[in-house]
């Protein structure tokens, strides 16, 4: 194609962006900063995961794409469908902008929290993805530079026999000692003498100390090899969290998540405040405005945002600023493909108080062939320093896994 790189630094000459390579990118950033450039397209692909992760590309008319993820989530493609004619024509370095866009153009649709936000929150990540390829930065820089370069990963355990103390100890185990991991999650609200999910919210003592038991079985077998949080998932009463926080506070866990639903304010205040054992909520809990009460009267103690779900990396990390302002740590909710994940690992090395992010794939076998970096490693996620998210999808591998019907979004 013959580029005078002598040329990129006139700001006379006239090229295309398509006709400049993403290695000559840098410097035709530095000349025009990248602002003559447009989104084309937006696509989408889902892969059949432990969930079904929405991946999303942003296309551009310089031949660089972003790509980015949402949670899981029934209709997530459709809308986002819906939503490219508002972003085609934009400049894709606008990300703040274009997010308030989409926000203000869907308000009629729900874009203060559930799946609308999701949508946006997966085109949101590919903007980082590709703002961070045009301008030849690393994520985190587009959100202020590091504070760590890796960011500790804990690991949502699974025991086959999940209301079996012992069986969650022999996980904990397990994972500690052949996948490397020192920091773990396993679920409380598992069967305690009656059917899960058909609970009797309010709990009879022998119930109680059931899950008591279980903490107390997976804590000492861990005898601090590693820190151990534990999941209720909304399941009880305040009166039976309000128990269950108290007869856990001799095991020291990391934290205690969701016991009541966090919505009920009061409630969830109380619990926090009543207890030493640490109480985590927000992976429900959508943009910033959702999470200012919780922060404000202090009624939790790590907070939980799930970043492809909740509004992506700029939202979760105001909320991250907004905690810190609480003195409260930010411990990323995750359930995503190696995409979702590597943008919470972005934010988690940008903000101050990042505890950890969470790791929900373990079981799956074939979570990391879906892009060709490696990405966990050590329970740890070294941020990379290649531009945007640092990750390239293996396509191959995303064709094997698709949802039944899908399409293959174009390759980048
Ligand atoms: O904190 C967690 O990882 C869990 O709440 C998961 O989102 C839930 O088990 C998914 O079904
Ligand atoms: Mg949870």
């Amino acid at each position: 194609m013959g580029i005078d790189y002598a040329d990129l630094h006139d700001p006379n000459a006239e090229y295309t962006m398509r006709e400049l390579s993403s290695e000559t990118m840098g410097v035709r950033a530095k000349r025009g900063g990248g602002r003559d450039v447009e989104i084309t397209d937006v696509q989408t692909t889902m892969v059949d995961g432990n969930f079904p992760w929405t991946l999303v590309r942003v296309y551009t008319d310089a031949g660089i794409v972003g790509t980015g993820e949402a949670y899981w989530g029934a209709g997530v493609p459709e809308i986002i469908a819906r939503m490219t004619p508002f972003v085609v024509g934009e400049n894709p370095l606008d990300i703040d902008r274009l997010f308030e866009h989409l926000v203000q153009k869907m308000s009629g649709e729900g874009s203060i929290g559930g799946t609308v936000i999701t949508a946006i929150s997966g085109i949101e990540i590919a903007l980082h993805d590709l703002a961070g390829k045009i301008l030849e930065l690393p994520a985190y820089q587009l959100l202020g530079g590091k504070y760590r370069d890796s960011v500790r990963v804990y690991c949502d355990c699974h025991a086959g026999e999940e209301e079996d103390p012992q069986a969650n100890a022999d996980e904990a185990e397990r994972v500690v000692e052949e996948l490397g991991y020192d920091a773990l999650k396993f679920d409380l609200d598992v069967p305690s003498g009656h059917e899960k999910d058909k609970a009797n919210r309010h709990l009879r003592n022998k119930e109680i100390e059931h899950k008591a038991e279980i903490v107390r079985a997976v804590t000492e077998r861990l005898d601090g090899r590693a820190d151990a949080a534990f999941d209720c998932h909304w399941a009880f009463t305040g009166g039976s969290a309000k128990r269950i926080a108290r007869a856990i506070e001799d095991h020291d866990v990391w934290w205690l998540e969701d016991p009541v639903p966090p919505e009920n304010h009061d409630v969830q205040r109380e619990i926090t405040r009543g207890t030493t054992t640490p109480i985590a909520a927000g992976e429900n809990v959508y943009r910033k405005h959702g999470y200012r009460r919780l922060l404000e009267e202090q009624a939790v103690d790590v907070v939980a945002p799930d970043l492809p779900k909740m509004g992506g990396m700029r939202e979760t990390r105001k909320v991250a600023d907004m905690a810190d302002s609480y003195y409260v740590p930010v411990a990323m909710h995750n359930v995503a493909s190696p995409i979702g994940t590597m943008a919470s690992a972005h934010v988690g090395a940008a903000i101050p108080n990042s505890l950890a992010v969470e790791y929900h794939s373990y079981q799956l076998g074939w979570w990391a062939d879906l892009v060709e970096e490696s990405v966990i490693q050590e329970g740890a996620i070294e941020i990379p320093e290649q531009p945007g998210l640092g990750l390239t999808l293996d396509m191959d591998a995303v064709a094997e896994h698709m949802v039944d019907g899908e399409e293959l979004f174009a390759e980048a």
